[in-house]
């Protein structure tokens, strides 16, 4: 890229001191006199412009805090892990010399949140709103958790305080129009960076934390992830382009770098440029600043980077710096316009700006601003299901929607100019058929973003590997219509272990016989003539929309309707519009159908509605049929959307196709697994004749099957895929010769039942401070999975809303996690098993048997009374749900715990009295246990009165 020389170090500040606005959420000036808040900053990494911050500094102490939580942390390239380390480090710098700091803390956000608000007794926690779909389910998290705290001697918990840098001064920011033409009509005035807070720090000692390293930070967040978690990410690190030429075998011609998440490369030296390429800027806030005024100024700069395309100088340079917040978009408008007033002699002309840079600085943020409104103002299709959700890729905002609770993952790709809309008539239908439905708007159309970048197949292809790695999170079957069919080929050939399977509908890209590899063309640059091209195409299609859609639906005009047509005006009418259009001029489809899907011909299912006036489908469908015979070719009466336009005949014809392709997939599966388990059966016949029980372990450990932390779970799963898993389980690998081996003594496992509110949680915290065991609530970790958005999270959301039971698998599998990875020796499993299945599954898969099972005996009417008072915003802490609860507990439970009395490992305790008169009754009984006196932190007497505690034995 010819990028013209930015001045390296701007040596002094080239902005003026400028009238800042007053905060709106901050205006009185009342402080809230002894009070303490907490401001967590996440994407807002800077003290300039920071309403939150100046709102908070009415609090008599305030508290920076940054936690390092995996969920957000995970979600960031490299690049921008590196960026954000080198922000936090001028951030702290700024905080110190105000006589502050910036706290880092390592951990969930609730939790962390919710420690140091006991720590410091804060009253408020300020935080900036987020549109992110997984970022508003942390702050929701965050809400919750803090709703539950109560600090002595205070009446209410501490409250959250939400705040925005507002861009547009309007009154609402949630009821605009949601077209360009219509918003810009409004001119709203464009609102006034706020000054810097000044704040006290609370006197009080306080554990600051250290800066983590790149290093470090990496670290953290490969221990969050599993092995193919942590795969998955490996491969999102080469680019589309470095992996395509791998895979044509052009590699070692090319000597190109990883486009996407190279490293930074080196900083460069006393300059605000972090890569040595000098296109992007980092750095803290002042920096970034100084930056912008030295960009403003070099208006060649810009005219620089037309070669390119006009405008894309700014979102390169800044972009990443505006993602984390060092730099407010609106602080960055005002500076643009300030240098455009003093360039004029205080004139702005109605005309346009003088410089291309304010230009490119003013179109990019406003643009941002814009995708951002559409994103807070998302709508729902239809009330009950298609909610709306945003997902950030590379800083920009992308919309999707997921529908389904259990089966198969399917990924619906729209076409050129559509959006996930486009699916209106699919999504349900094929959630219904018991699969879980990801629906897409790719970047550059509907309402998702328009950056002014360079679109090619390559960037579409790496925007849906990043999205199934980041969202969807497992390999899917993937529906692609016109370009978006393409795509998805792309992806197979790309990226095969994230494609199940792949329906192309009417796709685009040719079948070529006798196919003979060319050359990749590396450049891309937009092609001469594109941009009035595209301008010309713009106007062409916002003036015959209609009339082009209801050509593409020859069987079914009427489904090219209002609703279709309105939208697609609406985008066309957006900012960026014509340099994604630009792209038609640029795609390089070269790469046949053919040739993309080789291998994968018995994967793909081609659905081509014959009568499409876009391509031949006859000639398509008889190349298909002669060069890809494996492949199913479902021919139908429609035009270019088939979906759309007989969603009747298409959806059943997909629904089956995925019923078909997963038992297909799991047959291979089986086939795998069974010569692995043929292989461990071998390799265990052999050991078994001439080793010891501790050399069992070494077998488990060299196997690649059971390798990881859950080895005998993935032993098991491969079983039990044979429906063999019993026999497997018994015959071939006997419990005393378990893959799984014993540690090098049994752990302490105690089993704490009780009906929903009996004081489990409650008395479990208190044998954990007496007897140092580690607490593992079954219940909380489920809710884990849930803040977390895991592949199991939604389901086992619907599962506890409903007071129902997980299965099974899951619950044990996520015990089975924390069993292994922890040092201690002495489990309190909290709120399990909480059916008989549960315990044999327990047993099944863990191997182990409880040393104790403590049965706190509530009446219901106690219960239901503590669940309703709990006030820890649970989902499932209502009336409706707690009788369900009661009733499964009653149904499910009791025989769990009339199993342990006959086993004579069961304790009752009367759960009804104070909490210390209950753990009175407690004590005794882990007194009792030589293993966990050891730890006890107390020495604790014996209370133990018979009518209130009941051994079984
Ligand atoms: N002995 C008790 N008396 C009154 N309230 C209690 C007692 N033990 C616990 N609680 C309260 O009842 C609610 C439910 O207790 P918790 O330990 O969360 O139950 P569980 O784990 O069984 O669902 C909590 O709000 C807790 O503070
Ligand atoms: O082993 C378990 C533990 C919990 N749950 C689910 O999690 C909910 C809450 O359980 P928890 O133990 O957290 O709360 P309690 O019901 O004991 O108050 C239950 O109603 C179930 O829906 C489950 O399915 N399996």
């Amino acid at each position: 890229m010819a990028l013209l020389a930015l001045p390296h170090l701007i040596p002094h500040r080239l902005r003026r001191n400028h009238r800042r606005n007053q905060c709106r959420c901050c205006s009185s000036s009342a402080t809230n006199e002894g009070s303490t808040a907490v401001v967590w900053f996440k994407h807002d990494l800077r003290v300039d412009d920071h309403p939150g911050l100046l709102a908070a500094s009415k609090h008599s102490a305030v508290i920076p805090l940054y936690v390092l939580d995996r969920r957000i942390l995970s979600r960031y390239t490299t690049d921008t892990l590196e960026l954000a380390i080198i922000a936090l480090e001028d951030l702290r710098k700024t905080l110190k010399k105000q006589g502050s700091n910036l706290m880092l803390r390592y951990g969930n956000a609730e939790n962390v949140i919710a420690d140091l608000v006991k720590e410091v007794r804060a009253h408020s926690v300020f935080v900036e709103e987020e549109v992110e779909y997984h970022l508003c389910n942390v702050l929701d998290g965050v809400k919750k958790k803090l709703e539950g705290v109560y600090l002595s001697g205070e009446g209410k918990p501490p409250r959250i305080v939400f705040w925005q840098t507002p861009f547009y001064e309007s009154q609402s920011l949630t009821d605009l129009p949601q077209s360009w033409e219509e918003f810009k009509k409004l001119k709203l005035p464009i609102s006034l960076p706020v000054p810097a807070a000044r704040f006290s720090s609370p006197g009080s000692e306080l554990q600051w934390g250290s800066l983590p390293t790149l290093d470090d930070l990496k670290d953290y967040l490969k221990e969050s992830l599993c092995e193919k978690e942590n795969n998955w990410r490996e491969m999102a690190q080469a680019s589309a382009e470095r992996v395509l030429m791998e895979r044509l075998g052009n590699l070692k011609e090319s000597s190109m770098e990883p486009i996407v998440d190279g490293s930074l490369g080196k900083k460069v030296d006393n300059s605000a440029f972090v890569t040595s390429k000098r296109d992007t800027v980092g750095g803290g806030n002042e920096t970034v600043l100084n930056a912008l005024a030295g960009y403003l100024r070099c208006i060649s700069y810009e005219s620089g980077m037309l070669l390119i395309r006009p405008g894309a100088s700014f979102f390169k340079l800044f972009g990443p710096v505006l993602c984390l917040g060092i730099v407010s978009r609106r602080s960055v408008h005002y500076e643009a316009i300030e240098y455009e007033k003093e360039r004029n002699a205080g004139f702005i002309s109605p005309f346009g700006y003088s410089a291309a840079t304010v230009s490119a600085a003013t179109d990019t943020v406003r643009s941002m601003e814009w995708y951002y409104l559409l994103a807070l103002n998302r709508e729902r299709i239809d009330e009950k299901r298609l909610a709306i959700r945003i997902w950030r890729w590379k800083g920009y905002l992308i919309q999707y929607t997921v529908v389904g609770n259990e089966g198969p993952a399917v990924l619906l790709v729209h076409g050129f100019g559509a959006f996930l809309e486009h699916y209106r008539d699919n999504v349900d239908n094929i959630a219904n058929s018991k699969n879980r439905v990801w629906t897409i708007t790719v970047l550059g159309f509907g309402k998702s973003e328009k950056p002014n970048i360079i679109y090619t197949e390559l960037l579409w292809a790496e925007l849906l590997r990043d999205f199934m790695i980041e969202v969807v999170g497992e390999p899917a079957h993937c529906v692609g219509n016109s370009i978006g069919g393409y795509f998805v080929a792309l992806m197979a050939f790309l990226w095969p272990a994230l494609v199940k399977s792949v329906v192309l509908v009417n796709s685009a890209g040719n079948v070529v016989p006798g196919y003979s590899l060319l050359p990749i063309s590396r450049e891309r640059r937009v092609p001469f003539g594109a941009q009035l091209g595209a301008r010309l195409l713009l106007f062409f299609l916002q003036f015959n929309v209609k009339k082009l859609l209801k050509d593409c639906y020859p069987v079914n005009p009427a489904r090219a309707d209002d609703f279709l047509v309105t939208e697609m005006l609406r985008a066309s009418r957006d900012p960026g519009v014509v340099m994604v259009l630009e792209s038609i001029f640029g795609f390089d489809l070269s790469l046949p159908l053919n040739y993309l899907l080789k291998g994968f011909e018995e994967k793909t299912l081609v659905i081509q509605g014959m009568k499409d006036p876009i391509s031949d489908p006859q000639k398509k469908v008889a190349l298909l049929k002669e060069l890809c015979p494996a492949m199913v070719i479902k021919q139908v009466n429609a035009g270019h959307c088939p979906h759309d336009e007989i969603p009747e005949e298409v959806n059943p014809i997909i629904c089956e196709w995925i019923v078909k392709a997963t038992s297909d997939d799991q047959e291979e599966l089986k086939a795998s697994s069974s010569q692995q388990i043929c292989h461990i059966k071998e390799i265990a016949d052999k050991w078994r004749k001439k080793t010891t029980k501790k050399m069992w372990r070494r077998v488990a450990l060299l196997s690649p099957m059971i390798s990881s932390s859950s080895r005998s779970l993935t032993l098991n799963q491969a079983a039990s895929g044979l429906k063999v898993g019993e026999s497997f389980a018994t015959d071939i690998i006997k419990p005393e010769e378990r893959i799984l081996p014993p540690k090098e003594k049994a752990p302490f496992i105690t089993f704490v039942l009780g009906g929903p509110g009996s004081g489990k949680g409650t008395q479990c915290e208190k044998i954990v401070e007496t007897f140092g065991l580690q607490h593992l609530s079954a219940g909380d970790l489920l809710r884990r999975e849930i803040a977390m958005h895991t592949e199991n999270g939604d389901m086992i959301l619907n599962l506890i809303k409903d007071g129902k039971i997980v299965p099974s698998e899951v619950t044990v599998k996520l015990i089975q996690k924390e069993l292994e990875s922890s040092d201690s020796r002495k489990f309190l499993i909290d709120g399990f098993p909480r059916t008989e299945e549960n315990r044999v599954a327990f047993e099944r898969i863990i191997r182990a048997d409880p040393d104790v099972v403590l049965f706190f005996d509530c009446p219901e009417e106690e219960m239901v009374k503590r669940v309703l008072n709990r006030n820890q915003g649970r989902i499932d802490d209502n009336i409706t749900t707690m009788k369900k609860r009661l009733k499964i507990f009653n149904a499910l439970n009791r025989p769990v715990i009339d199993y342990y009395k006959n086993k004579g490992k069961l304790y009752t305790i009367n759960a009804v009295g104070t909490v210390d008169d209950i753990f009175q009754h407690v004590l005794p009984i882990f007194n009792s246990f030589e293993q966990l006196k050891e730890s006890s932190h107390v020495n604790p007497q014996s209370h133990l009165g018979p009518s209130l505690v009941e051994n079984s034995s």
